[in-house]
């Protein structure tokens, strides 16, 4: 794929007249905490003093795992395809949370191991049935891993709106999220592996010692685009192409949970200004995701104890980033409201 050029957002002058607009509300200096960091972000993104959010997007990209085979997760394989049909039915978490915040979802078939029938709602964008299992060699080739980053950007381009809410589904994914974390940050494989859907303790030291092998297998490779494609999955690659073009349009992203937050990793190694235009929605129960969004350097907006994915949190941490534009364009300032600042003015 050829990477897209992606601008990075600081602004000093913008950045002081977007503080002065904030600090100039009807509230005491700093009230409303971190809303007031991400308020000053999305001015920043959009370029404007007054950041107006559009047609919101809910993406859900899915796909099978080859180390699914391999024991790696609490749940069967087939609960990948079995979960796209609940969330197309409306039943998953992430359509009741979606639908509460109003958010229309879109799924994408990113490399599921069964062929749905296409209907509303679905992109079929399918690279193949399930990466390869990358213990035994790459998970995908570097053709589908290039095809995944270029049909993430393509159903970026697809949709309308500045705003793009990004979830994942794939049984198996927690371990390449866990072995991203490792390789593109340097996070050792006891902090990164955890739980995923709720391995017991004997499980996940079971899928350490897989993982283990599957790093030494691939010790050799270097390049951010050589990692993703052999660590796998085709919807963390997809997710990082919908990064790159998303942020490459200036829209806003907002980030789930431990797998799409890896796939940000990703995005990050390939193009390091992609982290200036997400919004993390929260900080999970899963063992690595902390480590991840410290490397990150992000501070989530919700922490629940939350370990789903989906777009869950993303979907949960929607009316605080509606919030935050709401608040810079609809509060009265001191002087529209004609309350007294603190020098009494
Ligand atoms: C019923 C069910 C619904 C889910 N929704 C999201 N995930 C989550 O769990 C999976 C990752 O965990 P692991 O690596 O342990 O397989 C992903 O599909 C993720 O989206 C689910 C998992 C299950 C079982
Ligand atoms: O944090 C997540 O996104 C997560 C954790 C466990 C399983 N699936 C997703």
């Amino acid at each position: 794929m050829n990477v897209p050029e992606i601008l990075p957002i600081a602004d000093a002058a913008l950045a002081a007249r977007l503080q002065q607009r904030i600090d100039r509300k009807t509230k005491p200096l700093g009230a409303l905490g971190r809303l007031e960091a991400l308020a000053l972000q999305l001015g920043l993104v959009q370029r404007t003093e007054a950041p107006v959010l559009t047609a919101p997007q809910l993406v859900v990209f899915a796909a099978d795992h080859g180390l699914a085979r391999r024991g790696v997760s609490a749940y069967p394989q087939d609960v990948t395809w079995q979960m796209v049909e609940n969330m197309l039915a409306g039943g998953a978490a992430v359509s009741v949370f979606a639908r509460q915040a109003g958010l229309p979802v879109t799924l994408v078939d990113a490399g599921v191991a069964h062929d749905f029938a296409p209907r509303e709602g679905l992109l079929l964008r399918k690279i193949a049935a399930g990466t390869a299992d990358a213990s035994q060699g790459p998970a995908m080739t570097a053709a589908q891993c290039e095809a995944a980053l270029a049909a993430g950007a393509e159903v970026v381009r697809s949709l309308p709106g500045n705003v793009l809410l990004l979830g994942e589904m794939g049984i198996g994914n927690t371990s390449s999220a866990a072995l991203l974390l490792a390789r593109l940050a340097g996070v050792p494989l006891e902090a990164a592996v955890g739980r995923g859907t709720g391995l017991d303790a004997a499980g996940v030291v079971r899928k350490r010692a897989l993982l283990a092998q599957v790093l030494e297998r691939h010790a050799a490779l270097r390049a951010p685009a050589d990692l993703l494609a052999a660590l796998g999955g085709f919807e963390i690659a997809m997710l990082a192409g919908a990064m790159l073009q998303a942020a490459h349009e200036r829209r806003v992203i907002v980030v789930d949970g431990f797998i799409v937050a890896a796939a940000a990793l990703a995005a990050r190694a390939l193009r390091p200004a992609v982290r200036d235009y997400c919004v993390f929605s929260h900080r999970g129960a899963e063992a690595g995701h902390a480590a991840l969004l410290r490397t990150l350097q992000a501070q989530p907006l919700l922490d629940l104890e939350m370990r789903l994915g989906e777009g869950s949190a993303a979907a949960l941490a929607w009316p605080l980033v509606q919030a935050a534009a709401g608040m810079l364009n609809e509060m009265a300032s001191f002087e529209s409201a004609g309350v007294s600042d603190r020098e009494g003015r």
